[in-house]
């Protein structure tokens, strides 16, 4: 089966957005208000949709058109997102999200460059298996990393952990985070994987940069219980991450 393709004047059935309406290149970021705080930073922005957690814009920046989505929280909502873009014919997806350090100099106010993506999220494995591997597209990593050093802030690349479990139980250790520190990862989320296996299976191009906003390990803090992604160190890695991808996306 050959990838979905939406004519022109079709509606996302999720996203409720016309495909005419969408620009080929797509920055996605998880909470609808960071989706709306990118907007103000466009020109001719309008809202094209607001459906569920996915809140939609069209707008250009330095004069090249370009669509803002959100896909909220976890991998099966926003493969939703990533898909039907892509269906809308998006040949190019950023996705610009928060991330927990997962190396000791790896902390919050950095900024993380994904190369790849563990699969650990429950989705991708159910579009194709997971010895396929997750990885963003050189050039637009190698644009992400460019764009981040002129932050100023602590840029850092490597492999990223896509998980679905953002606070674990007292059970099962659902994702397990010192092994895939072991393994040199350097970051943890939960979108990436499910963004690099669909855009691959679409063949277009992709790549993620995150603000980190914590090092669970580092603090001892598995359970979450000390998340406080609202200070200001935390708020400075946002808007340079924001910044990098939208500077890589018109690259
Ligand atoms: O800041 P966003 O883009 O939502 O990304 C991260 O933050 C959320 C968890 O708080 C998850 O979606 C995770 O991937
Ligand atoms: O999934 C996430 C997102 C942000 N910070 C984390 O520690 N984990």
């Amino acid at each position: 089966m050959a990838p979905v393709r939406l004519p022109a004047d079709a509606e996302l059935p999720l996203l409720r957005a016309r495909v005419s309406d969408l620009a080929d290149r797509a920055l996605v970021v998880g909470d609808p208000g960071r989706a709306a705080r990118v907007a103000e930073l466009l020109d001719d922005v309008r809202q094209l949709a607001a459906n569920r957690e996915y809140h939609v814009y069209a707008g250009s920046y330095q004069g090249v058109p370009i669509t803002v989505a959100s896909h909220g929280v976890g991998a099966a909502g926003a493969a939703v997102c990533f898909e039907e873009l892509a269906r809308g014919g998006v040949t190019r997806i950023i996705r610009s999200g928060t991330a927990g350090g997962m190396q000791p100099d790896v902390v919050d106010g950095a900024i993380v460059v994904a190369t790849g993506a563990v699969r650990e999220d429950g989705v991708s494995h159910q579009l194709v298996p997971t010895p396929f591997p997750a990885i963003a597209t050189p050039s637009l990593t190698l644009a992400l990393q460019a764009a981040a050093e002129q932050s100023g802030l602590d840029v850092h690349s490597g492999i990223v952990v896509t998980g679905d479990m953002f606070y674990p139980s007292d059970v099962i250790t659902g994702v397990d985070l010192p092994m895939w520190q072991r393994a040199g990862v350097v970051a943890v989320e939960m979108e990436a994987a499910a963004l690099f296996v669909i855009a691959a299976l679409h063949g277009i191009e992709t790549g993620a940069v995150f603000a980190i906003d914590g090092n669970p390990l580092a603090a001892k803090d598995e359970s979450m219980d000390g998340y406080d992604p609202y200070r200001e160190v935390v708020t400075r890695a946002v808007d340079g991450a924001l910044t990098a991808a939208l500077d890589a996306l018109i690259a």
